[in-house]
């Protein structure tokens, strides 16, 4: 299995049919679980409320009524009146009345993800198909009690949309045949939160703005904003609804300062698991910390005990992490000039399968890179200024971060060139370790710099997870 693949910290619920039985009681499902053993309608969703079933008015499923699914076994399961609330893989719904039949989600719709969680979701949840990123600024006269409400308006809209279930007020039905499908909604501060909320004195110092980088194009515009909101399902249209009803909840609080679209593989597009390529065709995600590393938590979470005076963190940020955004265009026509055996060497990895150039043919993605092996004539086999080499952590003091991009194409340029790349999101407990350390090596130029361009950039605190109850940065708001 790819290092690549993100395991949940136990924030997502049983996943029913999408990884089969035998994986749904997993206390760390990965992406590569959830294709294991691939329900025979994952993907193809033939199914799902598309038709009324024997019993149920011709109207279409309501998503509260919506049962969840053993899809992998294919069956149909019965729906308790319109009491039942959705919950996917629950054994009760196999219990409730018969009189109303429907077919079960395809394992994609039914994968669910708890918002309730020690650590927010969205960060270790394995890649979804859609993502949308949107960063919002507070509207003139709102302050910390108004950006207290809209929190509390939107980790209710979060926990709802993530159970399947519809908003609270004036759904806009877009998602309404839909299950959860892996919905992850994600809050994050950004440092001009702080001043606009009178919090300064609780504005971690780990926010403060990143450096200028030589390279850097950057639209101011489309950069930082006070809050962020990451969004990120396994079906676009879930994906969609969530911005809408986010984007409804800010109401007057609050108004969209740049909003950002982007994608992932569809869950079961391939035969067997394998690690995300991104739109260079790479292999992309290989050596991404492991949740399993004794370290992961460290390096990509504030701990539990944050406190100024322990880690430098405020104690609000406790299970937080630090999230880095950044719009990066690749230069698709340039990069396609390049032959296979160019592009491999830019990387330091093997277009097809991800293996180490170091490796030889039977190297696989997870063989160790050896950073000294040389051809018969002596020249190193993974170049010295390939990408995969600089940003070793052991190339960088130990700097690490967790990738969790999405690719976007933004439709062909007034150039004629595709406006495409990586919505490049990056997770640490500290960015001037991690994703500073590595953007500075990275600016004095590696063999990919001159195929990409930085074009926004975004450094947000993203809080833990809120307790039932909570909402999330309750911590922050009401500390
Ligand atoms: C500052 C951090 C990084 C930026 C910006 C970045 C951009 C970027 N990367 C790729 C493609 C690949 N990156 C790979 C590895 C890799 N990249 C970073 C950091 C940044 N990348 C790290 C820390 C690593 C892992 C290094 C390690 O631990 O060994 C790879 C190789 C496969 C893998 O490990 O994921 C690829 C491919 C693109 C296309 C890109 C900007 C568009
Ligand atoms: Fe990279």
């Amino acid at each position: 299995m790819a290092d690549q693949d993100l395991v949940e910290d136990g924030s997502v619920a049983p996943r029913g049919a999408r990884g089969g039985a035998d994986h749904a009681a997993s206390a760390a499902p990965t992406r590569a679980t959830t294709h294991d053993s691939p329900s025979p309608s994952a993907g193809a969703e033939p199914t799902r409320g598309a038709e009324p079933s024997p019993g149920l008015a011709n109207g279409p499923l309501s998503r509260r009524r919506v049962l969840g699914t053993a899809g992998a076994t294919g069956l149909a399961l019965g729906v308790a009146g319109g009491a039942a609330g959705y919950a996917a893989g629950s054994a009760s719904s196999s219990s409730s009345s018969s009189s109303e039949k429907v077919t079960p989600l395809s394992s994609l719709g039914a994968g669910e993800v708890r918002f309730h969680v020690k650590h927010q979701p969205g960060i270790t949840t394995p890649l979804q198909a859609r993502g949308h990123l949107v960063a919002f600024d507070l509207a003139a006269g709102a302050g910390r009690k108004e950006a207290a409400a809209l929190l509390r308006r939107w980790s209710d809209t979060a926990r709802r949309l993530m159970a399947g279930e519809p908003a609270a007020q004036d759904d806009t039905d877009i998602a309404l045949d839909a299950g959860p499908s892996s919905l992850t909604v994600t809050f994050g501060f950004g440092h001009s939160f702080f001043a606009r909320t009178g919090l300064e004195k609780q504005r971690p110092e780990s926010l403060d703005p990143l450096p200028d980088f030589s390279s850097d194009q950057l639209d101011r515009t489309r950069s930082n904003g006070d809050l962020w909101v990451q969004i990120g399902a396994d079906d676009a249209l879930v994906a969609f609804h969530a911005l809408r009803a986010i984007q409804k909840d800010a109401g007057g609080a609050a108004r969209v300062r740049w909003q950002m679209n982007g994608f992932n593989r569809s869950p079961g597009a391939t035969a067997h698991p394998m690690t995300a390529r991104n739109l260079m065709g790479q292999v992309d995600g290989t050596r991404n910390p492991k949740p399993t590393e004794s370290d992961f938590d460290e390096r990509i979470f504030v701990p539990e005990s944050a406190s100024p005076s322990t880690s430098g963190d405020p104690a609000w940020m406790a299970n937080g992490s630090y999230a880095v955004v950044r719009r990066i265009r690749m230069l698709l026509d340039d990069w396609e000039q390049l032959s296979v055996k160019e592009q491999e060497g830019v990387i330091g990895r093997r277009k097809s399968d991800g293996a180490p150039l170091s490796g030889g043919t039977k190297a696989t993605e997870t063989t160790a890179m050896d950073l000294e092996k040389t051809d018969a004539q002596g020249n190193l086999l993974v170049p010295i200024n390939a990408h995969a080499r600089i940003t070793r952590p052991d190339q960088n003091g130990g700097a690490a971060m967790l990738r969790r991009p999405f690719s976007f194409h933004d439709g062909i340029d007034a150039k004629g060139v595709p406006d495409a790349g990586l919505l490049f999101v990056c997770w640490q407990a500290d960015p001037l370790r991690g994703f500073v350390t590595v953007q500075r090596k990275l600016d004095r130029g590696d063999a990919l710099s001159k195929f990409i361009r930085h074009e926004s950039s975004g450094l947000f605190a993203v809080p833990g997870g809120a307790a039932e109850g909570e909402y999330v940065g309750q911590g922050l708001l009401e500390g």
